[in-house]
């Protein structure tokens, strides 16, 4: 198969889809790997690591798209990515269709095969495309709150652990998934007072194993949700129901409740976020004040540290890239339960039933249209 690797372009984006490594394990197996140039070199990667792997260089992603089969990449592809589609090329990356209608439209549009890394699934119930950049967002949300709380950004100018004598700040987490676990391992460690919230019992109870006395784990009621944000100083949204918008769980009368100066990490924005007044921000420019509340809002978190999140997202992704490559989508869906629910989009139909119910449109069976 012939698998293009673009370079990202969202806003201060340096991950790449594919390390060089990965792709040595395809042009190995005799694939051919086609790789824009400069595509890792915010992280490090020239272009002759690529071709010492067996990667040939393009000077653009018009080339890219317009050669390759299979496009890997890290982002939703963007309105200029999105025009460059074909019909029956593969498309494999995060995706987040639930709260984007234009860019469902386009990939409907396109009869691209869309395979979103966020609905690929496991066996144990979890989301093994998605973890990775999961454990990252949650463990930098601390470090981003952390900031959002001092005075230059308009927070209330906290230490999140305090110092002997004064008390640490209380740190609210909204879903105790991924992002959730991991966001309170750090303010646990920085000596924070945490809450965790959720609504699986069987998620508290890990919690609770984990993390015995050093966080409070509470069973996610409308009214204990209310109470645990409007006593916060610093709260972390990371809920997700897979495919699906995520909820509003903290509305606009809860904000304009909240201490002047806490802080809010929307972590589930890429998801349309879990804080009614959250809209996505950027690296550039990446908090804003509603009420008196600092909203972080960045919709690509992980692209902060992308030498550490390209590697995980890599070792993650690397063995479903070869299944693609190696049987063709057709054959590797229709072998793996799990990667077909990584099907989001194909031959111009929603194939994700929580995408299509988010966006009021029609779902079509993927197995109907793989049968075909
Ligand atoms: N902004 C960014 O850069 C990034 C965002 N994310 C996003 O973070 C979100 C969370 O991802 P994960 O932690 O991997 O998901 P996960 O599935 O591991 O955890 C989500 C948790 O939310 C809980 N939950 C669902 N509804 C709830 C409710 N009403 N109240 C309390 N808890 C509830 C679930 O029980 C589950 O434990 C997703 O939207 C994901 O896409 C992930 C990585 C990067
Ligand atoms: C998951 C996601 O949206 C990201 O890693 O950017
Ligand atoms: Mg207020």
């Amino acid at each position: 198969m012939i698998i293009g690797v673009p370079k990202e372009i969202k806003n201060h984006e340096y991950r790449v889809g594919m390390v060089p490594a990965s792709v040595r394990e395809l042009t190995r197996r005799g694939h051919q790997v086609l790789v824009q140039t400069q595509a890792g070199s915010g992280i490090g990667f020239e272009d002759q690591d690529y071709i010492n792997a067996g990667a040939e260089i393009l000077g653009s992603a018009e080339e890219v798209f317009a050669q390759a089969e299979m496009i890997v990449k890290v982002k939703e592809p963007q309105a200029v990515e999105r025009a460059m589609l074909r019909p029956g090329q593969i498309l494999f990356t995060y995706l987040h269709l639930a709260p984007d209608l234009p860019q469902t439209e386009d990939l409907v549009k396109s009869g691209a095969i869309c395979i979103a890394y966020e609905t690929v699934t496991d066996d144990k119930g979890g989301l093994p495309l998605l973890a990775p950049m999961s454990e990252v967002a949650g463990r930098m949300s601390i470090q981003a709150g952390a900031q959002a709380l001092e005075k230059s950004h308009q927070g209330r100018g906290m230490l999140l652990g305090g110092v002997p004598g004064v008390e640490p700040a209380k740190v609210v987490v909204i879903g105790g998934g991924m992002v959730g676990r991991n966001a309170a391992l750090m303010a646990v460690g920085l000596g924070a007072d945490v809450t965790i919230l959720d609504r699986n019992v069987n998620v508290l109870r890990d919690l609770n194993h984990q993390f015995e006395n050093r966080a409070k784990v509470i069973y996610s009621t409308a009214e204990a949700l209310e109470k645990h944000v409007l006593d916060a100083d610093l709260v972390i949204g990371g809920v997700l129901i897979p495919g699906a918008a995520a909820p509003k769980l903290v509305t606009r009368e809860h904000i304009a409740k909240m201490k002047p100066g806490a802080a809010i990490v929307d972590v589930a924005i890429d998801q349309g976020g879990c804080v009614e007044t959250s809209k996505p921000t950027t690296h550039q420019d990446p908090v804003f004040i509603v009420d008196d509340v600092v909203h972080y809002c960045v919709a690509n978190m992980p692209g902060a540290v992308p030498r550490t999140s390209t590697f995980a997202l890599n070792n993650a992704t690397l063995p479903y890239i070869v299944a693609l490559a190696e049987k063709g989508y057709k054959q590797a869906l229709l072998d793996d339960k799990h990667l077909l629910n990584g099907l989001n989009v194909m031959d111009g139909k929603i194939t994700c039933a929580e995408v299509a119910e988010a966006l009021n449109l029609e779902c079509v069976d993927p197995r109907s249209l793989l049968a075909g």
